[in-house]
């Protein structure tokens, strides 16, 4: 298919916002947000880097693509409303392999009623597609990294660890584990916490990272934006049953150092914690806590550990992408 035939086959018929004023067909796309602030990210996913063809099917290279773009919407306590795709795509690719891509686009675009509203489409070496995300956030709510305040409780959102469980089951095509199934799925079609980030509107302060990295890189980001130190508590890590059959040292790799998650980590004043509590109820959102936050002079942008009653530092050592 052509370039121009295959823009046609992806263009929405209707929109999902009354907001998204023009979509695919002109130079740029408009849509118009009074009242709010704009956000917006962009992400990329890169064969051989992101995924594989052991990894993922192309319906989940979309699914998982725009996930982690909202998922970074979430993050900053903001309701994402559109999206655009720039998409490299080597000529040997079929032309049913890049619906299924779009395919996926849609599903969980459909699920979190965002519009698709342009993007680009390049012949290449490698297949690469970049997400820009655009959302709003009421102003004075978005929940920025630097907002921790000494005193805070550190939470979680779900379980940890699972994504990078699958993955590793993936590559070593080892399907035959209880579970497998689930954990594979967390980490080909992850769930962002919108639902749960935009219904604690009505708490003041929290401040919200999303993992993407791990723990271990996620919690020395907020540590280190809010100039203050981490105390985390291993054994409060929220675990899957599913985890729960690997060695202790495993699944302590997968949920501080594995990443790819697309849970939230925050911390809230422990006064608004029971609020928390109540919104994830409403939310259908699993939340503990793992540790606190403190003043620390010195130790500020640390994140330390504890295991055995003593605690030690926590390096940042997710994923790093290299130039
Ligand atoms: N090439 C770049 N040019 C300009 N800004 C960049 C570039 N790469 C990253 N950034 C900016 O750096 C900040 C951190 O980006 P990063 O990608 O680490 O966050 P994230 O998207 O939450 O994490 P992840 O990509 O691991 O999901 C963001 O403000 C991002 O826009
Ligand atoms: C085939 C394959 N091999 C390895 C990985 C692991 N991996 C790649 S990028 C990343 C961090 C997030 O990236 P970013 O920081 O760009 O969001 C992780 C954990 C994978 N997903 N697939
Ligand atoms: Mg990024
Ligand atoms: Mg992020
Ligand atoms: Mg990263």
């Amino acid at each position: 298919m052509n370039e121009f035939d295959f823009i046609r086959s992806i263009k929405q018929s209707t929109y999902r916002n009354s907001t998204t004023i023009k979509g695919i067909g002109d130079d740029a796309a408009i849509f118009r947000q009074p009242y709010q602030d704009i956000v917006t990210a962009v992400d990329t996913f890169v064969d051989g880097i992101h995924f594989s063809n052991k990894t993922m099917k192309p319906f989940h290279v979309g699914y998982r693509a725009l996930a982690a773009n909202i998922s970074d919407m979430a993050a900053m306590g903001a309701d994402p409303i559109s999206y655009l795709v720039s998409i490299v795509v080597p000529s040997h690719y079929s032309d049913q392999g890049l619906a299924e891509i779009y395919r996926g686009l849609d599903v969980i675009a459909k699920e979190y009623q965002l519009d698709l509203i342009g993007g680009d489409t390049v012949t290449g070496e490698q297949l690469v597609l970049s997400v820009t995300i655009n959302g709003a956030v009421m102003r004075d709510k978005v929940r920025y990294r630097h907002l921790m305040e000494p005193g805070d409780v550190i939470f979680v959102t779900g379980t940890i660890g699972d994504s990078s469980a699958g993955l590793e089951l993936l590559l070593n095509e080892q399907s035959d584990l209880n579970g497998a199934e689930y954990l594979i799925n967390r980490h080909r079609m992850p769930t962002p916490r919108v639902k749960f980030a935009k219904a604690l509107a009505s708490i003041d302060r929290i401040a919200l990272n999303d993992i993407s990295d791990g723990i271990a890189s996620e919690a020395n980001e907020l540590a280190q934006a809010s100039n203050l130190a981490i105390y985390l508590e291993e054994r409060d890590l929220p675990i899957s049953n599913a985890l729960k059959q690997f060695t202790r040292n495993q699944q302590l790799k997968y949920i501080l150092n594995g990443g790819e998650d697309f849970e939230l980590i925050g911390s809230v004043s422990p006064c608004n914690w029971q609020k928390v509590k109540q919104i994830a109820k409403q939310t259908e959102t699993p939340v503990v806590i793992i540790g606190k936050v403190r003043e620390e002079g010195k130790n500020n942008g640390t994140v330390f550990i504890k295991n055995n009653n003593d605690y030690n530092k926590l390096r940042p050592s997710g994923y790093v992408h290299k130039n």
